[in-house]
């Protein structure tokens, strides 16, 4: 059993990438400032959550105006966003819970799409479904790397690789990337909604280059 081609290729790039931001957007300004500063302090890539209604055309806009980020879409609960993700051009896209109605029309249409899973069942679930790639959501709460390597164990020898994200910060990042079948880590605390709606800019562009610079392990 492997990857279909094009999440061997989502795994890979995120995978160099590490560190995808979380992102709850309002409007279309400053999703694309959000994604400028993005591509400007070398974290090219983003999960824009399906939470907001301007979600879908930011993505759309964005994927023209930074070819270089990888966009992803969040926040993916049924299998019309998943569709509304895919044609605005995402490449790929994560959900915080497990539908398997949702894992099944993305494994079929071949679009890398991450449920998230926080139990042993689930995982079960989803490479019967042909999925392979999955987010470990809440992983703090759940309870973080001990849990997720505990996890990880007994699925390890079939290459199942995974994404953490709830609760993943400056603090604790480092210990979630160094487990081997972790592709990258993801969060809302490279861009606050706070901080977006008030246009902090500078204070956004520190926190990215810290991430920046603790996924290189300074
Ligand atoms: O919405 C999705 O698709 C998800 O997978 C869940 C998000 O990744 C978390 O909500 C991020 O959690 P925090 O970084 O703790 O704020």
């Amino acid at each position: 059993m492997s990857f279909t081609l094009k999440t061997e290729q989502v795994v890979t790039e995120l995978g160099k990438i590490r560190i995808v931001p979380v992102l709850v957007l309002n409007d279309l300004t400053s999703g694309l400032k959000m994604c400028e500063i993005l591509a400007e302090c070398g974290l090219p890539a983003a999960e824009i959550t399906f939470r907001t209604q301007a979600a879908e055309s930011i993505i759309r806009a964005a994927a023209k105006e930074f070819p270089g980020l990888y966009l992803g879409a969040g926040t993916i609960l049924n299998t019309c966003d998943l569709k509304r993700a895919f044609d605005a051009g995402a490449k790929f896209a994560v959900a915080p819970g497990f539908n398997p109605k949702t894992v099944r029309t993305a494994v079929d249409s071949d679009f890398a799409f991450a449920p998230g899973v926080c139990t042993p069942s689930e995982v079960e679930q989803a490479m019967d479904l042909g999925c392979r790639f999955l987010k470990f959501f809440p992983a703090e709460a759940a309870g973080g790397t001990k849990m997720l390597k505990s996890i990880i164990a007994p699925y390890k020898h079939l290459g199942v690789r995974f994404m953490p994200t709830g609760g993943v910060t400056t603090a604790n990042v480092q210990e979630y990337l160094a487990i081997k079948e972790v592709v990258a880590v993801g969060g809302t605390w490279l861009g606050k909604a706070d901080d977006i709606a008030a246009g902090n800019w500078d204070k956004i562009r520190e926190t990215v280059k810290q991430a920046v610079a603790l996924k290189e392990g300074k």
